[in-house]
């Protein structure tokens, strides 16, 4: 039993018209929410599947962990929620909420629109301990792959299991960051296929100076990362000066944050890409071959950035669901029932 595309066309008629209403309403007095809600999604899903554990409020939740402490919209869920309790009370998930929400965000930023399958149920288990399973903005390509051989699975393996060619695989390795799934074969071919869109997400939102200003000072022979522009670097200094307030926000995909386009993969080929795993996007082999397709470069097979990315988004969104008699529909958002 899976999700599928109108789950609630009997239920609830209008669930996903009063989602896109709600988010529509809160972007535009507050735009970042639209980038806010696609991370949420993101995090919620590589944390015990889309179930909307991101959402639960208390001790040592999801939501109190590093990587989610600057999460954004939580209160665009809610507001949808309580007008969903209304229209039609315990039909329609939080977990479904925040995948229609997410694609909504990429349509208001003038991104591709696509169909959410629905029908995920909301999960009763939150753990910060959990939140490792991010990835990290740091780590190498070579201690990725590591991580991948601790579970006994060579490239081979890796190959065998999702039958994509060579550079495929090495591709995915980047995306297994400190992730220790339970469903290894299932978590490998949705990871294979979903990678791009790491880069994907991107494309619209900001990162706080914290994430990678230690790229721009003292970061190789009392230099910033070589792998910066040299013309690009003065700016990035200005932006977040050394010692400066590490909250400040950028954009990451520098002159289109509020825009979902392809032009983030312009800024990684010449070198302005703001985080550091962004940047490897570029600077390693394996990975640089999807980039070049999302650009059209010339001898490779095209990719169009907005297909791929729904497809992707699609994919992730049904990471580890829950359906049927598994978790509960919530009350309210911010706690199990
Ligand atoms: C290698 C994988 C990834 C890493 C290391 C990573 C890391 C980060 C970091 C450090 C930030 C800045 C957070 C802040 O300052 O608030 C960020 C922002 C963001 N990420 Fe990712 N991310 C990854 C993958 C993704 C994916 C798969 C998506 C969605 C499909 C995504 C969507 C976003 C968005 C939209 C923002 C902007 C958030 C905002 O403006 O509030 N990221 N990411
Ligand atoms: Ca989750
Ligand atoms: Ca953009």
């Amino acid at each position: 039993q899976g999700t599928r595309v109108g789950f609630y066309k009997r239920t609830c008629p209008r669930a996903e018209s009063i989602v896109r209403s709600t988010v529509q309403s809160h972007f535009r007095s507050n735009p970042a929410i639209a980038p806010g809600l696609l991370r949420m999604h993101f995090h919620d899903c590589f944390v015990q599947g889309c179930d909307a554990s991101i959402l639960i409020d208390g001790a040592d939740t999801e939501k109190t962990a590093p990587p989610n402490l600057l999460l954004r919209g939580y209160d665009v869920i809610d507001d949808a929620k309580t007008q969903l309790e209304t229209a039609c009370p315990g039909v329609v998930s939080c977990a479904d909420i925040l995948a229609l929400a997410a694609r909504d965000s990429v349509v208001l930023t003038r991104g591709i629109n696509w169909q959410v399958p629905t029908g995920r149920r909301d999960g009763r288990v939150s753990l910060a301990s959990d939140t490792s399973n991010l990835p990290g903005f740091r780590e190498s390509i070579d201690s990725q792959k590591q991580k991948f051989s601790n579970f006994g699975l060579n490239t081979q393996d890796l190959v065998a299991l999702v039958g994509k060619p060579f550079y495929l695989a090495l591709c995915f390795t980047s995306m297994f960051k400190g992730f220790y799934p339970v469903n290894i074969p299932l978590v490998l071919s949705l990871s294979i296929l979903f990678f791009p869109l790491t880069a994907g997400g991107h494309t619209i939102g900001t990162s706080a100076c914290q994430f990678f200003s230690y790229r721009l000072y003292n970061f190789t022979n009392g230099g910033p990362d070589p792998t910066i522009n040299p013309a690009f670097v003065p700016q990035l200094q200005a932006l977040c000066p050394q010692k400066g307030d590490g909250s400040r926000r950028i954009d990451l995909d520098t002159g289109s944050g509020n825009r979902f386009d392809a032009s983030f993969f312009t800024n990684l080929r010449n070198g302005r890409g703001i985080l550091e795993s962004d940047q490897k996007l570029w600077t390693d082999a394996s990975t640089r071959a999807f980039v070049q397709r999302f650009l059209g470069a010339r001898g490779l097979p095209p990719l169009n950035f907005n297909v791929e990315f729904a497809r992707s988004m699609v994919k992730m969104s049904n990471i580890g669901v829950k359906t049927g008699t598994n978790g509960e529909i919530r009350r309210i958002c911010s706690a199990v029932n």
